[in-house]
């Protein structure tokens, strides 16, 4: 089985890693494509994947392409893949709200998966949500399982809906994270600490959370109820969240996230860079 990653960037460069530090392909099966020669030049100097700058010498030799340009850069690969694909290939697509339709009518083709994955697919403890046009077979898509698993973890959705919302909880939630440990990170700072004890505070707390929620299957108000005792501090803060509707407004978030991944789908992606 040959794979070939289309666009190595962020996402793609992170796929095409996992995949090979993974045991299910040899070196000489991983293809990587990009259009920017720099990319490539780097590339050939690490000597870790069969680099290629033109789709005709690539794409007719891989079984599974993974699509992971930016959505505005679609069109022209979608054109281009069109003219040199082969039969029988199954394309995965990492990009947000391209349809499986619109790839299909696209590119001429019939087997697509579309995944959503998140930024943390780099460390490996990534999180993919995927879903697949029904020409994809059941053999194929635990192929495509385990290749998407080389980044963390994966779930298969029954379709692109799901993926829209899952958009909004995963594939743009690191983010929101992000944002509380600058919020709290802030409040250290605000404090008098210096940014560098901040950042180590803030980091240890949600790496140490993250740990311990993951140690049982108590869900998160019940590890609430055991960091906070009554009366006490983290009282005081809850209460100021709830109060605060700080719950209600991370759900709108999130809502807007998959809301914004709706409209993308539905606008082909003209507007989305
Ligand atoms: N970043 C994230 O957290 C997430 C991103 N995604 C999706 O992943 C996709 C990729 O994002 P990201 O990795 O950040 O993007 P990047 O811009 O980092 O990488 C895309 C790469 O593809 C290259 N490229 C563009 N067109 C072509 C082409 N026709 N043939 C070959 N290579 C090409 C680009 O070159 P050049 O720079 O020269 O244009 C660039 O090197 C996006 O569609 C995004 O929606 C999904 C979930 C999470
Ligand atoms: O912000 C975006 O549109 C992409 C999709 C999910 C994460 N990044």
């Amino acid at each position: 089985m040959k794979v070939l990653v289309i666009g190595a960037g962020n996402m793609g460069l992170t796929y095409a890693q996992g995949m090979a530090q993974s045991d299910l392909l040899k070196k000489k099966d991983l293809l990587i494509l990009d259009s920017a020669r720099e990319k490539t030049d780097a590339l050939r100097k690490n000597d870790e994947f069969d680099v290629y700058e033109k789709i005709e010498d690539c794409l007719p030799q891989a079984d599974i392409v993974f699509i992971a340009v930016k959505p505005y850069n679609s069109d022209a690969l979608f054109e281009a893949i069109r003219e040199h694909k082969k039969p029988g290939q199954i394309f995965i697509s990492i990009m947000a709200g391209v349809t499986i339709k619109t790839m299909q009518e696209a590119m001429g083709i019939k087997k697509v998966v579309r995944a959503m994955p998140n930024l943390a697919a780099k460390v490996g403890h990534g999180f993919t949500s995927f879903t697949a046009s029904k020409q994809v077979s059941r053999l194929e898509l635990l192929t495509v399982e385990r290749l998407i698993d080389t980044t963390g973890r994966s779930i298969l959705l029954a379709n692109e809906m799901e993926i829209d919302k899952s958009t909004g909880i995963s594939g743009s939630g690191p983010a929101y994270i992000f944002y509380f440990m600058q919020s709290m990170m802030e409040a250290a700072v605000k404090m008098g600490f210096s940014q560098k004890d901040a950042r180590l505070m803030v980091a240890q707390t949600f790496q140490g959370a993250v740990e311990l929620f993951n140690s049982s299957d108590l869900d998160p108000t019940a590890w609430m109820d055991r960091v906070a005792s009554k009366g006490g501090t983290t009282r005081a803060a809850l209460d100021s969240m709830e109060e605060n509707n700080v719950k209600e407004l991370i759900k709108d978030a999130a809502h807007a996230a998959f809301e914004r991944a709706v409209q993308l789908g539905k606008e082909n992606n003209k507007e989305y860079v």
